[in-house]
């Protein structure tokens, strides 16, 4: 709360009674006595209306506050000291009505006439918003000045009273005036800026509290000059409209608006201050949780609030900031601020009445207390246009400005409405909803009928995006191995062959560049291209990429028969209905249920019973022979596969590598190696690996110790063969890795090969065309090369002999 030490009491009644302190503060003071005294004049020629049913709508107003803040604490304990509760019993006379039935009276035309014209001062905002930014440190230790209170003399000011005074007092209407560009009432009351970075409910006000040097004053400005002077500005600058009605008008603005005061009050606070190039940040600060019927806003000479803070953190709040520099632009006001309307419609909303707010509850009008369900946007709108015989609408009479209230609200109406659809949307892209979030407001609409299905739509953005790029560019950039695999994918893509690729290889070769140009190309001919990678990472390297998780919901927990999260009436089923190609990225590194998973839901979803559901040109489809059946046993596919195997003219190096059999695990081949082997023909060789602990020079003999060579022999290690090997002449192997690069692929080729030697192999045609399984022949060493070279004459022929093998 203030500190009573240093309060300085400037309201009416009061001001005489109450030492002024601090000079500091004088430039307020006489400020605050000066406008008294206009009130007071004003007061006395203007015809007291107290009307009780307008009574009951301005005290529905709620509480406003503003908040001042300073750079520094020193600012701020100054601050401090202006701020004023009292009773306000001068302004209650000084109504809109006031304003509207002197233009009536004198002027012998309608208010309404003005609205006939375009560019009025009516149909434009009071004033333009815009964003600013402040800082935390800024406005600290400000705060202590909040105040409340009953104002229950205001209900005497009405709009009718203004609208009297136009008609009656000036012969023209207040409408006229619409007639005139550029006009003082097309200039809003004061700039406001939008600190965007922060929190959309946050609403700053600009930086034309301060008059620039220089310049003519507007906007907020025109209300912090002197009356008289901003009266000969506005006139200056919109020459077309009558002086004596915006006389009137400016005159009971002064005195019925509420955020003229503010806007005054804060300017003579901050010119107080003197320290004009920092930029210093104010707040008007509305709580949704004050309840509306019982406070009003502060009335002229108070300031709720000097901030604590700079206002620019969100706090579930709605606020409207100062600033005293700023170099922000123009920007709108959020139409979901409760102070939008007054601060937009000036004079539609002359008390400075506030507008909807999400936070708004219906009424229980039985009871007279609030309820727990919202008032929406259009209820609110559809409440403020409805006619009522008991209370005099501004808004009904607006001429034109009423048209574009109309507008308006329709308009804010439904961009509200978008947005609560585009947060759904958002929610449901992380698999929530606002069902998830029960003091949400629920949709009643299907979002799907509204604008279709969203997935779709974003490809179709894809679909722009890739249609502005020059893709034919990129092509042209693709080397040779880019370009063939470009070639086979886009053709297949274009002739609908639905054919599944798997383009491998190394690190930084390209294969990203080359995904995204196929998918560039084929969304520029109109195709849905899914992109998708294994990992967040990858996948953002992708055009439109996201992660495979993400995009086919497959289950966290993945199992043999699982499938993915949607059903077939969803719209991720719609959009793989309609899509043309999928990339998948770095596919090998997830789990092949995964894969299996999206494979089984797509070919549900799309009724096809082929890979991925992709529909398969006739042409392609690869037809079985007629022959082919199935074996009884390992045998009979044997004799099958190798007919008279152990027939030694007929089991030629060519008659081995025309055929082979293929089997997915390598138990199943040495399975099938070993019948083969006891089938060829010659004698069989069983060769034992040499497993032996590392020896080295210093290396304690009791660890090596403690693996026996029985042990070691009986490792399977991934990728050596297992430790017997029993190989015959003529049998094919397969060279795959060369232990001894230096030596040459043979070193003893005589010794090796020749076909009577017990430790020799005769090295058969083709490694890729072998019988043998890979493993089955790259032979396992010892542990300890070096020493099985030294000091094992048996084990150096063996190891000689895999070296020669590779
Ligand atoms: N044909 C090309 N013309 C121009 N730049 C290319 C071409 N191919 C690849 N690049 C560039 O080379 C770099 C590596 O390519 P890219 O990322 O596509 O390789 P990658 O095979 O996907 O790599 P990784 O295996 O690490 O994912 C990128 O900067 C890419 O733009």
């Amino acid at each position: 709360m203030a500190r009573k030490r240093k309060a300085t009491y400037v309201g009416s009644g009061k001001e005489n009674s109450e030492p002024q302190v601090g000079k500091d503060i004088s430039k307020l003071a006489l400020a605050q006595r000066a406008r008294r005294e206009r009130e007071r004049n004003l007061k006395q020629s203007t015809a007291r209306i107290s009307e009780q049913h307008l009574l009951r709508d301005t005290r529905a107003q709620p509480l406003h506050e503003i908040y001042i803040g300073a750079a520094r604490d020193e600012h701020c304990a100054n601050i401090g000291n202006n701020v004023h509760i009292r009773e306000d019993t001068q302004r209650a006379n000084a109504t809109p009505q006031a304003m509207h039935k002197s233009s009536y009276a004198d002027k012998g035309k309608g208010l309404l006439t003005y609205a006939n014209e375009k560019d009025t001062y009516l149909a434009q905002p009071l004033h333009e918003i815009y964003i600013g930014a402040a800082r935390d440190e800024h406005c600290a230790n400000i705060g202590n000045n909040v105040h409340i209170r009953e104002d229950t003399q205001r209900a005497n000011a009405t709009p009718q009273a203004m609208h009297k005074s136009s008609y009656a007092d000036k012969g023209k209407g207040l409408l006229t005036y619409a007639n005139e560009k550029d006009t003082y009432l097309a200039q809003p009351l004061h700039e406001i800026d939008i600190g965007a970075a922060h929190d959309e409910h946050c609403v700053n006000i600009g930086n034309n509290v301060h008059i620039r040097e220089g310049k003519d004053a507007s906007y907020a400005q025109l209300y912090i000059y002197d009356p008289a002077s901003a009266l000969e500005v506005r006139n200056r600058r919109n020459q077309q409209l009558r002086k004596d009605v915006l006389q009137t008008i400016q005159e009971t603005l002064l005195q019925v608006n509420p955020f003229v005061d503010k806007f005054r009050q804060a300017y003579a606070i901050l010119d107080q201050l003197d320290i004009a190039e920092q930029t210093l940040p104010a707040h008007l600060h509305y709580s949704s949780s004050t309840d509306r019927r019982r406070y009003n806003l502060p009335t002229t000479d108070e300031i709720a609030v000097v901030v604590p803070r700079d206002g620019t953190k969100a706090s579930g709040m709605r606020d409207i900031i100062l600033h005293l520099r700023g170099d922000n632009g123009l920007m709108r006001i959020n139409e979901c601020h409760p102070t939008y309307l007054p601060l937009h419609y000036v004079l539609l909303f002359p008390h400075g009445e506030l507008g909807w707010e999400p936070e708004m509850k219906k009424w229980d009008v039985k009871n007279n207390r609030p309820t727990a369900v919202r008032l929406t946007q259009m209820e609110y709108y559809s409440h403020r246009l409805f006619e009522r015989r008991t209370e005099y609408s501004t808004i009904l009479r607006g001429g034109k400005l009423f048209q574009e209230f109309l507008v308006d609200a329709w308009a804010a109406t439904e961009q509200n409405r978008l947005t609560y659809y585009k947060l759904n949307q958002m929610l449901g892209e992380t698999g929530k909803s606002l069902y998830d979030f029960p003091p949400m407001p629920q949709s009643i609409e299907n979002w799907s009928t509204v604008v279709g299905n969203r997935l779709i739509i974003e490809h179709r953005l894809l679909q722009i995006q890739a249609q502005q790029v020059d893709t034919e560019t990129n092509i042209g950039r693709l080397n040779s191995g880019q370009r063939s695999a470009y070639d086979a994918i886009i053709c297949s893509v274009l002739e609908n062959k639905g054919t599944t690729f798997f383009l491998n290889g190394g690190a930084g070769t390209g294969k990203t560049f080359l995904y995204n140009t196929i998918a560039q190309k084929c969304r520029g001919l109109g195709h849905i291209v899914v992109t998708v990678a294994s990992s967040g990472i990858a996948s953002l390297l992708l055009e439109g990429g996201r992660t495979a998780h993400s995009t086919f919901s497959i289950p966290l927990d993945v199992l043999e028969n699982s499938i993915c999260g949607f059903t077939k009436q969803s719209i991720q089923a719609e959009l793989f209905r309609e899509t043309k190609m999928i990339i998948w990225d770095e596919v090998p590194m997830q789990h092949k249920y995964c894969v299996e998973a999206v494979d089984r839901t797509l070919r549900d979803i799309r009724d096809n019973p082929k890979p991925f559901g992709v529909g398969t040109n006739p042409q392609e489809v690869v037809h079985l022979p007629t022959t082919i059946g199935r074996c009884q046993d390992l045998n009979e596919l044997l004799s099958t596969v190798y007919p008279q195997l152990g027939v030694a003219n007929v089991s030629t190096p060519t008659f081995l590598t025309e055929r082979t059999i293929l089997s997915a695990r390598n138990d199943d081949v040495n399975a099938i190696n070993c019948i083969a082997l006891t089938i060829f023909p010659g004698n069989s060789y069983t060769y034992l690996a040499a497993d032996k602990m590392s020896e080295d020079d210093g290396m304690d003999r009791s660890i090596t110790n403690r693996y026996p060579n029985e042990y070691l022999n009986s490792l399977d290690p991934t990728g050596l063969p297992p430790f017997k090997l029993q190989l015959k002449a003529g049998c094919p192997i397969i060279l795959l890795r060369n232990i001894a690069p230096k030596d040459g692929l043979c070193e003893d080729d005589d010794d090796l090969f020749g076909k009577d030697a017990p430790t020799t192999l005769d090295y058969i045609g083709d490694c890729s065309s072998s019988l043998f399984h890979k493993s089955q022949i790259l032979w396992r060493w010892s542990f300890n090369v070096r020493a099985v070279r030294e000091k094992n004459d048996a084990a150096r022929k063996m190891l000689t002999l895999v070296m020669k093998c590779q």
